[in-house]
């Protein structure tokens, strides 16, 4: 029997990409794989592709309502909604069925955080979809409920959790700066996401109350047993995709000691390229790829290390991810259906 995979969301942006990756799965090739339900909101009724109209191969799709009945039958869950929508949905789907959460319901664990910075009741917190990090892949290998992360958690976490696991930085002191595309945003954004507003300018927002400073603190502060303060600005830029993260702490390492450290992190792990000293990653180069590009360099007379990661917002940090961690939990190969190489330039 094939997996059944429905997408909950299928009208959004995450929801299109997360479609346009399983369409270049193997195991929808091979047949092991088949697409069930695409549900919507108030666009159920409308043909998928009057949405996505780059999915082609799905032109005969109609998203139909999301309800538990709709998305009944599934072997695989995918819930690409707005924040407070997953847990309603989750609780009615069976514990055999794989849940894959988009949003951010259930990637805190502190309900305290979620409440500052989301403004309603905690739902739980399941498994963190970032592989990457110590113990996550094998959490993720025997769960039926997956979180994925933030899109700048994503690239800001992968940055840095290494050097701070092996108390090379000071993590009482850092301070990361990502500049973002609008689509981060997701498709209903209207101001300030109008191309008149956005093209020719750049704009940092939610300085100082960003709902992902906790989340990053939270993944810093569980390979360290040290204090962890993050301080997190987005920089909303100019162009469709992408996010360049720029992380800096204190440190009195050498380079050459972070990157004996980083490799030992990344030389195994598919999708996370350090770059060499000296070269810096642009967005360009992950672009529809599931790759994380990292920099890394000392500021010696700052006495400061500067941590430069790439990612495609939509990609590793949204769709791509959850296909990555989706591999894991079904016992795929991990990397079945993402690639490394981006689109630049
Ligand atoms: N965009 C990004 O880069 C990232 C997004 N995410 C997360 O993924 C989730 C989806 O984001 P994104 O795709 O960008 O957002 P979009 O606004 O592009 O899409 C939202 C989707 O949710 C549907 N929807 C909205 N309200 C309801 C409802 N009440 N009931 C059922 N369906 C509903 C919409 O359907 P309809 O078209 O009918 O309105 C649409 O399909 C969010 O939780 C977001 O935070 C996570 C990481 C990165
Ligand atoms: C440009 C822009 O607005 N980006 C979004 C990032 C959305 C995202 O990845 O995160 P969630 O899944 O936590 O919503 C923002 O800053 O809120």
């Amino acid at each position: 029997m094939a997996i059944k995979v429905a997408v909950a969301g299928a009208s959004g942006y995450a929801g299109g990409e997360f479609l346009r990756l399983l369409l270049g799965h193997p195991a929808l090739e091979s047949g092991e794989m088949e697409i069930g339900t695409l549900a919507a909101g108030s666009n159920a009724g409308q043909p998928l592709v009057e949405h996505h109209p780059h999915l082609l191969p799905l032109a005969e799709r109609v998203l139909v309502e999301t309800s538990a009945d709709t998305l009944a039958g599934h072997d695989v869950v995918v819930l690409g909604l707005p924040h407070g929508h997953s847990s309603e949905i989750a609780e009615q789907l069976g514990p055999d069925v794989l849940v894959v959460d988009l949003g951010a319901d259930f990637r805190l664990s502190d309900a305290s955080d979620w409440e500052a910075y989301y403004g309603s009741a905690h739902a739980g917190t399941w498994p963190y979809g970032l592989p990457e990090l110590p113990g996550a892949r094998e959490a993720l290998r025997s769960t039926r409920r997956i979180a994925v992360p933030g899109c700048f958690p994503t690239g800001a976490s992968i940055a840095l959790f290494p050097a701070v696991a092996a108390g090379l930085v000071d993590a009482s002191g850092v301070t990361i700066v990502s500049v973002t595309g609008a689509s981060g945003a997701g498709k209903s954004a209207k101001v300030p996401m109008l191309a008149s507003e956005v093209m020719g300018s750049a704009k940092a927002y939610g300085v100082t109350t960003h709902r992902h400073a906790p989340e990053i603190t939270q993944n810093l502060r569980a390979v360290t047993a040290a204090p962890v303060s993050v301080s997190f600005t987005p920089v909303l830029a100019p162009m469709a995709r992408g996010i360049l993260t720029t992380a800096v702490a204190p440190t009195t390492a050498t380079a050459g000691e972070l990157r004996r450290v980083y490799a030992e992190a990344f030389d195994h792990e598919p999708f996370v390229h350090v770059l060499p000293e000296g070269v810096q990653p642009m967005t360009a180069s992950v672009l529809g790829s599931n790759a994380v590009q990292l920099g890394i360099e000392v500021d010696e007379r700052a006495g400061r290390a500067v941590f430069t990661a790439a990612i495609d917002n939509l990609a590793k940090g949204t769709a791509g991810g959850a296909i990555q961690s989706m591999n894991l939990a079904l016992g795929l190969p991990e990397t079945a259906g993402l690639s490394t190489v981006g689109l630049a330039p």
